[in-house]
């Protein structure tokens, strides 16, 4: 489980105390369970519409966000209760009051674990469709948040200053379990126009089956230390070492991902899992580079956005799903990550509790000051997960 802490405005500060914990959603996926909650230290007692005592904020605060393995939601029930943050919820205004607390939720898991919240924590999770969720969540930190997007390329990271005025349309590809990828023409105004079923959880399966790593952490790591030539076939083992320059094919390109295997003679064995994984990453990472470079052109979109867990900050990542749209492109398509990557779902699901009479705590202003000019949302500037420069 990680858990990371964003303060409005200011500095990562890792260990302060939760304060008042106002609201939480969650984005359970077919991976991941993604939580994010909001906590005010400045509150005092108010009685809302239906005559209950509350507290209210001053819509100053903090973002929290954590993430649980899908397969391990237990860790997230016992979080969750730990932390007391099912008593922080929210209930319906034009319901009659009850024992019952409202979460928003989206994701998969929003339906297929229902039952298992109301059971364990009494939490009856309101539900919000993923894709809307993701847009909501996406939308809201391309305006909300200093220096959320950025490009990665060669090494070089590079932030992307955002034209509130020319920021649609953008294709948004969520890189999960499966790949979403969606035509973002405005706030709520979108088409998911393409997916595909090649995504992080392909590179984790199969990952996992072809090195026996334990921790997708540890697949990744590997990833670094490899060399993807010692597997995949390059236009260069072809043509005896040559480009194929009549038609912009360089000797390094790979030709066929793990296509060395074939002519090889080895065994899965014989291969070093440092390499395997390497051109597990590159194969996939580019794959979804060129699918997303095709439905940008397909929509005439010059700028793509990815966000998900696949990504999680990691260089060779990026840099491999920039190169990919670089080259396809011939430089036209700018691939742009979002330093908040796989919390997107999560967000949205939060900013829906402004949507639908749940004004008790005063969700409106609360979200409101986040977007005050001066008052962004502060990046995380160290802290555990920096390394990765990502939250
Ligand atoms: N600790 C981890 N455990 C498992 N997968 C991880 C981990 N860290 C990163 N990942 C990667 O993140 C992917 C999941 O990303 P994300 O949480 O955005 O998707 P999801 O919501 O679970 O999937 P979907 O939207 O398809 O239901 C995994 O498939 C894997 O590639
Ligand atoms: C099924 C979802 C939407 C669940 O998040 C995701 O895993 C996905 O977009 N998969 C790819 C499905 C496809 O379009 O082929």
């Amino acid at each position: 489980m990680d858990i990371l802490e964003v303060g409005i405005p200011g500095k990562w500060e890792p260990n302060l105390p939760d304060g008042h914990i106002s609201h939480f959603a969650l984005d359970i996926g077919g991976s991941l369970i993604k939580l994010v909650y909001f906590s005010t230290n400045d509150e005092f007692d108010v009685v809302d519409k239906a005559g209950r005592l509350g507290k209210q904020s001053l819509g100053k605060g903090r973002f929290h966000f954590a993430n649980f393995e899908t397969s391990k939601i237990n860790d997230c029930l016992e979080f969750i209760q730990t932390k007391q943050l099912h008593l922080g919820g929210c209930q319906h205004l034009e319901a009659p009051p009850t024992d019952t607390t409202i979460i928003k939720a989206t994701g998969g898991g929003s339906y297929k674990y229902a039952d298992l919240f109301k059971e364990k924590l009494g939490i009856c999770l309101d539900k919000e469709d993923e894709m809307d969720c993701l847009v909501a969540g996406a939308n809201f930190l391309l305006k909300a948040v200093h220096q959320e997007a950025f490009t990665f390329m060669h090494g070089q990271k590079e932030f992307v200053n955002i034209d509130h005025n020319d920021l649609y349309p953008y294709l948004l590809v969520n890189i999960g379990s499966g790949v979403s990828m969606l035509k973002v023409d405005g706030e709520g105004k979108f088409e998911r126009v393409s997916g595909t079923n090649v995504g992080g959880g392909t590179f984790w399966g199969l990952g996992r089956l072809l090195t026996n790593c334990k921790s997708f952490d540890e697949l990744l790591e590997l990833s670094h230390k490899g060399n993807n030539r010692m597997i995949d076939m390059l236009v260069g083992d072809i043509y005896g070492g040559m480009d194929h320059s009549k038609v912009g094919l360089s000797s390094t390109t790979i030709a066929s991902s793990f296509g060395k295997a074939v002519s090889d003679n080895k065994e899965l064995a014989d291969y070093r899992p440092e390499d395997i994984s390497r051109s597990l990453l590159r194969m996939i990472s580019n794959n979804i580079g060129q699918i997303s470079y095709l439905n940008a052109l397909r929509f005439g979109l010059k700028r793509i956005f990815f966000g998900g867990f696949f990504i999680g900050g990691h260089t060779y990542t990026m840099d491999t799903i920039s190169v990919a749209v670089h080259f396809w492109s011939k430089g036209e398509a700018k691939a742009m990550f979002l330093r908040h990557e796989g919390f997107l779902g999560a967000l949205g699901a939060f900013m829906s509790y402004g949507k639908h009479g749940f004004d008790d705590l005063m969700f409106h202003q609360l979200i409101q000051s986040a977007f005050l000019a001066g008052d962004k949302i502060g990046s995380p500037t160290n802290g555990k997960l920096s390394e990765n420069e990502s939250i």
